[in-house]
C-alpha cells in the first residue's frame, strides 16, 4: 500500500482527500489512470492474483510428500500428537489430483490420518477420514479396512463386517485379503448392533429456533434509521434472527475455526482442495463455502459388480457425498477466491469482505459495472465524506486493487473504470460502518475444575472465566439497522454464523432497541467511549448513556475525597471536562437522590477539577496517581503467578497492603478497586483459601453492580464465580447466587443458555446435590 501510496502526486492526494461521494468517480478515474501506467502496479496485481502456480496460497506436491513422510516417521515412533500435525499440514497443500505410489495422495493421507486417530481413539474422526478417502478412491482397500477398524471400536458391528467385506473384495494381494479375511471372522462373533455416523457440524439450529416475538419498526432520529419496538417487549424476547448477506474469518483465526461455519476446528479438519488457506471443520462447510468438491471416482461399477445388493447400496452412501440439505441459491463465497492465488491471504479481510459481495452480486446479476449500484443495492450508511484524506486514498487505492484481482476470476463480468472504483470505495465505507464482529464465547475453567470421577463440590472450586473472542466480520443488512447505545436495551450473539438479537429489559412501545457495537458504560469513562466510537466508527455517540451524568461514568475512574467522611467523588481533568459538558436537566428525581451521596447536582459550576464535586476539598490528584501506580506493580506481579497457577503467600500479602492503598486514594467505586479484588478472589482460590477468596469476590460484586447495574451480563459472570466458590465452602447463600445468575443469563440468551452455556447445568445440578446434603 504505500508503495502505491508513493505514486501518487500530492496534488492528486489533496484531491482525493477532499472528495465527496459526488466526485468520488472522477477522483477515482485519475487514480485508476495513473495507476495503469505504472509498472509497479501491475507487477503488484500479478503478484496478488495472477500466478497461481508459484503462489503461496498454491497446492505443492513436492511439500506434501515431504509432510507425508515426516508424518510416518512420527506415527512409526509412536508420535501420534505430531503425526496428526503433520498429515493436516500435508493434506493442505496436497493438490487433488497428485498421485504418489499409485495412489491418490490426498486419499492416502486421509487413510494416514484416519490410523493416527484411530490410535488416539478419535473413532468417528477416524470413520469421516475413512468416507474421505473413499469419495476419491472408492476401491481403497485400506480406507475399508481402517473404516471397519473404526466401526469396531465404536461397537458397530453391522457396518464394522459390511467394510471388511468390501475391503477383502478390492485387496489385491493374498496375504491382505487373509488378514482381512481374520478380522472379518473376529468381527462375526462378536454380537451386532447397527448404528452410523454421519458428517457432524450441519450448523444445526436445532436448539435456536424460538420463534421472534416482535416484528420491529424501522423510525429516523438524529442517529440516522433506527429500529423500534411497536409493542411492549418484555424481557429476553427474541428480536431478531439473521443469517449474514457475506461473512469472513479474521485472520487469527485461520487456523483454529472454520472458515465457513466459525466454530473450532475438530482434529479432522478439511482443507480446501484448490488451494492451501482455508480450513472447515466438515466437507459440509467445505462445499457451502467452495462449491462442490472435484472428486474422483472412477467408474466403479465392474470392481463392485459381483457384490451383493446391499453392499453396492452401502458402497454408494459412503462414496457418494450427498448433501441434500445444500441450498441452491447460496453463492459459494470462497469460489472466487481460490485456486492458489495471493490476495484473500493478503489484502485487510474488510477488503476480501467487500470482494464476497461483489462476487454475490455477480452472481445474483450476472454482471459488476457502471450500470450496477451495489451501494443501492445494500442500502447501508456509511462515513466516506467524513473520513480521513489518507483513509479515502487507501479505500480508493485498496478498490483499484480489489478490482484489479476479481477481474482476472470474472473476466467478461466486471468494468474497471472511475464509476465501478467508486463504487467500491463506498462499499468499504460501509462495511467500515456497518459490518460486526462476529464473536464466540470461550470459557476456560481455572484450577479445580470438576473433572470425570470429581463431582464439583469434592474439589477446590473450579471459576469458570469467560472471554469473547473476535472470530469473523459479516455484513447483516438488516441487524446493520440497530443504532448504538453505550447502556444498551438489547443484546446480540451469535450461533455459528446467525445473529440472534435478545432485549434485555422491559421495553415500552416506541422504544428505541440500541445494542453496544463494543464500549458499555461501567466498562470505560465517558471521554474513552466516545473517543473510541469516534476512532473506529466515525460518529459522535448521542446515546443517553453518554449525554446524562449517571454514577458509572462519575465514579468508575475517580479518586476519594481527603475527608474521611466524605463519600465525594473526584475527578481528573480530562473526566471533568467531559462530564461537564453533559446536561443535568434531565435527571431524574430518583437519580438525583443515587447521584447525592458523591456530588451536589450544581457542584460542576462551583468545584473544579481536582477538587470533591461534594464537599468541594482539594485534592493532589498527582501524588495519589504515583500511589496507585505503585499498587500497580503488585497487582502485576500478582496477575502473572494467577496465570502461573502457582500464587506465592508474600505476593498475596504484598496485594493486600497495595489494595488498602489503592482504597485510600481512588473512590469506593472506582474499577481498579473491583479488578483488585477479583485479582484477590483468584488467588486465595488457588491457595485453597475460599472464605477470603469469596470475601474479595463479593466485594468485586458490590462495586460492578455500581457501575454496570444489578442485572448486566457482567454480573452474572462474576456470580459464576462466587457460586462455585459458595458452593465448595458448603456456604447455603451459592443456592442464591445460582438463581440470581441463572436469571440474568437467561435473559441474555432466551433458551439457548444451556446449548451455549454447559457449565450452567454443572452449576444448577450443583445446587440440587447442594440442597439435599446441606439443607
Ligand atoms: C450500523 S449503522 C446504524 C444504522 C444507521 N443509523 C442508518 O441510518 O443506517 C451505524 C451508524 O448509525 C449512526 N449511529 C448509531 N448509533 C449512534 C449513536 N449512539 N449516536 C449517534 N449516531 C449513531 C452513526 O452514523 C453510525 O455510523
Amino acid at each position: 500500500m504505500e508503495k502505491l501510496k508513493s505514486l501518487v502526486p500530492e496534488n492528486l492526494k489533496q484531491m482525493v482527500g477532499s472528495t465527496t461521494a459526488d466526485d468520488l468517480p472522477s477522483s477515482s478515474s485519475f487514480l485508476l489512470r495513473l495507476f495503469q501506467q505504472s509498472q509497479l502496479f501491475f507487477q503488484i496485481i500479478g503478484d496478488l492474483a495472477m500466478d497461481p502456480e508459484n503462489a503461496l496460497c498454491g497446492k505443492k506436491k513436492d511439500a506434501a510428500l515431504e509432510l507425508k513422510r515426516q508424518g510416518n516417521q512420527c506415527f512409526l515412533n509412536g508420535d501420534y500428537t505430531n503425526a496428526l500435525v503433520y498429515y493436516s499440514k500435508a493434506l493442505q497443500v496436497a493438490p487433488m489430483n497428485a498421485v504418489d505410489m499409485d495412489k491418490n495422495l490426498v486419499a492416502t493421507l486421509y487413510v494416514n490420518r484416519a490410523s493416527v486417530l484411530h490410535k488416539m481413539d478419535l473413532q468417528l474422526e477416524c470413520l469421516r477420514d475413512c468416507n474421505r478417502a473413499l469419495q476419491i478412491s472408492s476401491t481403497y482397500a485400506k480406507a475399508w479396512y481402517r473404516r471397519g477398524k473404526a466401526n469396531v471400536s465404536m461397537d458397530i458391528f453391522d457396518d464394522a463386517i459390511r467394510d471388511f467385506k468390501i475391503s477383502k473384495h478390492v485387496e489385491v494381494s493374498f496375504n491382505g485379503k487373509k488378514l482381512i479375511d481374520d478380522e472379518l471372522k473376529v468381527v462375526q462373533h462378536q454380537h451386532s448392533r447397527s448404528n452410523t455416523a454421519n458428517e457432524h457440524s450441519k450448523n444445526k439450529l436445532d436448539d435456536f429456533d424460538d420463534p421472534i416475538q416482535v416484528k420491529l419498526h424501522v423510525t429516523t432520529s438524529i442517529k440516522g434509521r433506527g429500529m423500534v419496538s411497536p409493542t411492549e417487549i418484555p424481557p429476553s424476547s427474541l428480536v431478531h434472527v439473521e443469517e449474514p448477506y457475506a461473512v469472513v474469518i479474521l485472520k487469527h483465526c485461520r487456523e483454529t475455526h472454520c472458515h465457513y461455519c466459525l466454530n473450532e476446528l475438530p482434529v479432522d479438519k478439511v482443507p480446501c482442495p484448490s488451494c492451501s488457506i482455508p480450513l472447515y471443520c466438515s466437507q459440509h462447510c467445505q462445499i457451502q463455502a467452495g462449491g462442490r468438491m472435484l472428486q474422483n471416482v472412477p467408474d466403479v461399477q465392474d470392481i463392485f459388480k459381483n457384490l451383493s445388493d446391499d453392499l453396492r447400496k452401502y458402497v454408494q452412501e459412503i462414496t457418494l457425498c450427498s448433501f441434500s440439505e445444500l441450498r441452491t441459491e447460496d453463492v459459494p463465497e470462497h469460489k472466487h477466491e481460490c485456486d492458489g492465488v495471493h490476495w484473500p491471504a493478503i489484502l485487510p479481510s474488510e477488503i476480501v469482505l467487500a470482494g464476497r459481495i461483489v462476487a454475490k452480486f455477480i452472481a445474483q446479476r450476472g454482471v459488476f459495472t457502471d450500470a450496477s449500484n451495489i451501494v443501492d443495492m445494500l442500502n447501508l450508511s456509511h462515513h466516506f465524506p467524513e473520513m480521513h484524506a489518507d483513509s479515502k486514498l487507501e479505500c480508493i487505492i485498496y478498490s483499484i486493487m480489489l478490482l484489479s484481482c476479481l477481474q482476472q476470476f470474472f473476466p467478461s463480468k466486471i468494468a474497471i473504470n472511475g464509476n465501478t472504483t467508486s463504487q467500491i470505495a463506498i462499499l468499504i465505507s460501509q462495511i467500515r460502518t456497518n459490518s460486526i464482529s462476529i464473536v464466540r464465547m470461550k470459557s476456560f475453567d481455572a484450577p479445580g475444575s470438576p473433572d470425570k470421577d470429581e463431582s464439583l463440590s469434592s474439589v477446590v472450586p473450579f471459576t469458570c472465566n469467560m472471554e469473547q473472542v473476535r472470530v469473523g466480520q459479516a455484513i447483516y443488512t438488516t441487524g446493520s439497522l440497530f443504532n448504538h447505545s453505550c447502556k444498551p436495551n438489547i443484546h446480540a450473539y451469535f450461533n455459528s454464523r446467525t445473529l440472534f438479537i435478545r432485549a434485555t429489559v422491559f421495553m415500552a412501545v416506541g422504544c428505541p432497541l440500541e445494542l453496544s457495537y463494543g464500549p458499555q458504560v461501567g466498562q470505560l469513562d465517558c471521554k474513552d467511549r466516545l473517543q473510541l466510537l469516534k476512532d473506529e466508527y466515525s460518529f459522535n455517540c448521542q446515546c443517553s448513556g453518554c449525554s446524562t451524568v449517571h454514577i458509572s461514568d462519575l465514579v468508575i475512574n475517580a479518586f476519594c475525597c481527603i475527608n474521611p467522611n466524605c463519600r465525594g467523588v473526584v475527578l481528573d481533568r480530562s473526566i471533568f471536562s467531559c462530564e461537564n459538558t453533559k446536561t443535568k436537566d434531565f435527571l431524574t428525581v430518583n437519580d438525583q437522590m443515587i447521584l447525592e451521596p458523591f456530588m451536589q447536582t450544581d457542584s460542576f459550576l462551583h468545584a473544579g477539577p481536582s477538587h470533591c464535586l461534594k464537599c468541594g476539598s482539594y485534592c493532589d490528584i498527582k501524588s495519589s496517581r504515583l500511589t496507585v501506580d505503585k499498587a500497580g506493580i503488585h497487582f502485576t506481579r500478582l496477575q502473572q503467578e494467577i496465570n502461573l497457577n502457582r500464587v506465592s503467600e508474600t505476593t498475596v500479602s504484598d496485594a493486600l497492603g497495595a489494595l488498602i492503598s489503592l482504597k485510600s486514594t481512588l473512590h469506593e467505586y472506582n474499577r481498579r478497586i473491583a479488578e483488585a479484588e477479583d485479582n484477590l478472589s483468584q488467588a486465595f482460590s488457588l491457595l485453597g483459601k475460599l472464605e477470603l477468596a469469596a470475601e474479595h469476590c463479593k466485594a468485586s460484586i458490590r462495586i460492578l453492580e455500581k457501575l454496570y447495574g444489578e442485572n448486566h451480563i457482567a454480573i452474572g459472570n462474576e456470580l459464576s464465580k462466587l457460586s462455585s466458590i459458595l458452593i465448595s465452602v458448603g456456604d447455603h447463600n451459592a443456592v442464591d447466587c445460582i438463581k440470581r445468575l441463572s436469571k440474568i443469563f437467561r435473559c441474555y440468551y432466551g433458551s439457548n443458555v444451556n446449548t451455549m452455556f454447559p457449565f450452567l447445568n454443572i452449576l444448577e445440578e450443583e445446587t440440587h446435590k447442594f440442597v439435599s446434603t446441606h439443607l
